[in-house]
């Protein structure tokens, strides 16, 4: 029997999923006591009735994603027994602004997939600049003479970390008593090479007349024919030389679409067909990068095992690991929770998202193969001149395209070398890089990454996995990529925003995972797990009513939960207990700290209130043909000690601006105060607290949640929310409190 490359585990839960069941049946017992008595109480009953219905379509769609999860273990060591080569592999870097995202960061990632532990004659690297930036490209050549130093001295001593600003962090020195004399002298000449690459970059920044290159005279950023060019051929196919690097930044037009990241990556896609075509492509965002220089290693056992089921993976994920996180996630935004539990739990049904980063995918999927027309089934080849003709309606009009689109859905060279002069190929790579080359093909329809939602990657995840393939996460004990989390607030709302607003559009296009469950091979506990989050945006709205519920009651004088002398306050009191138990536990179990977990619950909430509402109008607006939605680039902190968001100071408070996305946050908390006011002054009126007790326990509830909108009112700057934030939250708790308000 030959070595496995990978073992498939089922995790074993049983406490687990009796938690589960015991919450839902929590939930039923509590919906069906709010219908046995909706007669007798008013409106709040009502809507907590409502929201109470979501909150459990909800858990039944939770607890199915994580009934069954698995991990899988890998065995790169045993590829060179089962094959004598390894697959070429094409490296996507997208970067789009070099001032949201400064060049040193895309280089930083461009160096760390350069240097790899990965026959370098077997990969290629191409980086989509869509700033078409003369900076972004002279830091790829100044990155590139360095990369010739760099890569042999991380192969020479195993090197770990290859992304340069995280080796030479001060945690990182080595020490001198350990360390042979030779060594130190190598890393300081390392060291003052790469400071010096800083510099330099850092040098044109502060002057960009000082780049000047003729093919960027006259590039507008949303205007300018596509720029090409071959920084690095790897001519001679050396082993352990210096892999390929083509700067791409596609034509732009303003009067023809280029839909964001997806764009860029169809873009590459074709490039890379024309020149490498290689079988397997990774893709990373600019500032994701390599942490485990034999990730690619990894993802190679789920890929080129052809043996049996193997077969039906197309795409290996890692999940999104963040570094340098603030200390217990105050943004709640590092997901290493919702990616153990949800991530491996569709682990053990179809396969973990396309995340968009970290992401290796197989060429042939990408180009629109389902698992079942094996290589075999569907014939191909050039000769057949009626297929070339359909294969130009969906790949677009580009022979030299066509013909490798032909091989690389024939697996032609799944292992040949794919080394060619790629030099050569420019003129083909700059056609099939045109604004209008899409035009008529199925570009972002059926091939390639999928147009129409700025979550694109959960899109053509979707794509892909509706034809039945499976995807697995990839998690060796060091992580495979590392990126930047956003860490300030108002980053995070947009960001969360745009997220929600493109998981919602999903539901809008074709690609509806309820359609594709319908009509095509998604597995139906898929389909739910894709609900999840394809609802965040819709989540919004019970959400809020319920987070504003509790106040309301107070001030009219009317209550949505039992009172404490009645039996059936236990529902909702266990349900708590039970559900913050049970979420905790997740966080103790995952090595998170209490505080991490109140922190995650706390944005939770703050997220879900108010970005996500936006999300959800965003998407109400692009359906009334109001408005497009927008992908807006996620600023990256420069982050000059490799240290992430720890080295700044202050960095873990919240900051506002006048954007309307915090105007439901301050609002609930106005209003919960005032609520809280009112309720307290009753009591001392009547004496009797018994009726209220439990909203006025949601009450301080909410308002603890909020508190960094607390904090946020008596502060000013930017730590302050801003005036005309209160005012607007004003108006809104005024009406509200008119409305509801009985003595
Ligand atoms: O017009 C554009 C816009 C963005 N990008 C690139 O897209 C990547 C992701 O953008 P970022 O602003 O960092 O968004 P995030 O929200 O941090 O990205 C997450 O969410 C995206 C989907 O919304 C996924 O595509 C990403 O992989 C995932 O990391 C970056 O490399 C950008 O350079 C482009 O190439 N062109
Ligand atoms: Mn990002």
């Amino acid at each position: 029997m030959s070595p496995r490359l990978y073992e498939e585990i089922r995790r074993k839960n049983t406490l687990q999923r009796l938690t589960d069941l015991t919450i839902f049946f929590l939930l039923l017992s509590l919906l069906a006591y709010r219908l046995r008595f909706l007669d007798n109480h008013g409106l709040p009953w009502f809507l907590a009735f409502l929201c109470e219905s979501w909150f459990t379509f909800l858990w039944v769609i939770i607890m199915n994603t994580k009934w069954s999860p698995v991990v899988h273990k890998t065995y790169p060591q045993h590829l060179q027994k089962k094959m004598d080569e390894l697959p070429p592999m094409d490296m996507f870097v997208t970067t789009a602004d070099p001032v949201l995202e400064p060049p040193i960061i895309t280089v930083n990632t461009v160096l760390s997939l350069l240097a790899i532990d990965y026959p370098a004659n077997k990969l290629a690297c191409y980086v989509s600049d869509d700033g078409a930036s003369p900076i972004t490209f002279y830091s790829l050549t100044e990155a590139l003479k360095f990369a010739k130093i760099w890569i042999p001295y991380c192969k020479k001593h195993n090197v770990q970390v290859r992304a340069p600003f995280r080796y030479f962090t001060s945690e990182n020195q080595p020490q001198s008593n350990i360390a042979s004399s030779e060594f130190l002298q190598e890393w300081t000449h390392m060291k003052n090479e790469y400071k010096l690459l800083v510099q330099n970059i850092e040098a044109v920044e502060r002057n960009p007349s000082s780049c000047t290159y003729e093919f960027f005279s006259k590039v507008e950023k949303s205007n300018h024919p596509t720029i090409i060019k071959v920084l690095w051929e790897n001519k001679e196919g050396l082993a352990d030389g210096v892999p390929h690097l083509v700067y791409v930044s596609r034509e732009k037009h303003p009067k023809y679409p280029h839909h964001f990241k997806a764009g860029a990556l169809n873009v590459l896609g074709r490039v890379s067909g024309v020149m490498t075509n290689a079988p397997v492509m990774l893709n990373v965002d600019c500032d994701m990068f390599v942490n485990n220089p034999q990730i690619a290693l990894h993802a190679m056992c789920f890929l080129v095992d052809n043996e049996n089921k193997e077969r039906d993976i197309a795409y290996v994920q890692c999940p999104q690991v963040f570094y340098g996180g603030l200390k217990d996630d105050p943004f709640g935004n590092q997901m290493i929770v919702l990616q153990e539990y949800l991530g491996r739990g569709m682990g053990g049904i179809q396969g973990p998202f396309y995340s968009g980063t970290g992401c290796f995918h197989r060429r042939k999927v990408i180009y629109g193969l389902s698992p079942n027309e094996t290589t075999e089934t569907k014939v191909f080849s050039s000769s057949n001149v009626k297929s070339v003709e359909e294969l130009k309606n969906t790949f677009g009009h580009s022979t030299k395209l066509v013909e490798s689109a032909v091989k690389a859905l024939s697996g032609i060279n799944e292992s040949s070398s794919s080394l060619s002069d790629i030099t050569s190929s420019i003129e083909e790579a700059i056609q099939v890089a045109g604004a209008t080359y899409e035009f008529n093909t199925q570009w972002g329809n059926k091939v390639g990454c999928m147009y129409g939602s700025t979550t694109e990657d959960v899109q053509t995840g979707l794509r892909i996995q509706s034809k039945g393939w499976r995807s697995v996460y990839s998690t060796p004990k060091t992580p495979g990529f590392l990126g930047c989390a956003p860490s300030s607030l108002t980053v995070i709302m947009v960001q969360q925003a745009r997220w929600t607003t493109g998981l919602l559009e999903i539901l809008f296009t074709n690609n509806n995972p309820m359609l594709v469950t319908i009509f095509g091979n998604l597995r139906f506990r898929q389909f739910l797990a894709y609900l999840y989050c394809n609802t965040w945006a819709m989540r919004s709205l019970p959400e809020l009513c319920y987070n504003a519920l509790p106040a309301y009651c107070l001030l009219s004088n009317t209550s949505f939960l039992p009172s404490i002398t009645d039996p059936a306050i236990l529902i909702p009191t266990s349900l708590l207990v039970i559900y913050n138990t049970y979420t905790l536990s997740e966080f103790l179990r995952t090595g998170l700290s209490v505080r991490a977990w109140w922190n995650t619950q706390r944005m939770s909430r703050i997220v879900t209130t108010s970005a996500w509402l936006f999300g959800l109008a965003n998407v109400a607006l692009k359906l009334l043909g109001l408005s497009e939605t927008v992908f807006h680039v996620t600023p990256k902190d420069r982050d000059e000690h490799g240290e992430g968001a720890h080295g700044a100071a202050n960095a873990s408070r919240f900051t506002f601006d006048e954007s309307p996305v915090f105007v439901p946050g301050t609002a609930l908390v106005m209003l919960h105060v005032i609520g809280l006011v009112v309720g307290i002054s009753r009591w001392v009126r009547n004496g009797d607290l018994t009726a209220w007790i439990g909203e006025v326990v949601c009450c301080v509830w909410v308002v603890a949640s909020f508190m960094p909108f607390v904090k946020g009112l008596v502060r000013k700057g930017k730590y302050g929310v801003p005036w005309s934030v209160v005012g607007k939250a004003g108006v809104l708790v005024g009406l509200l409190v008119n409305y509801s308000y009985i003595s």
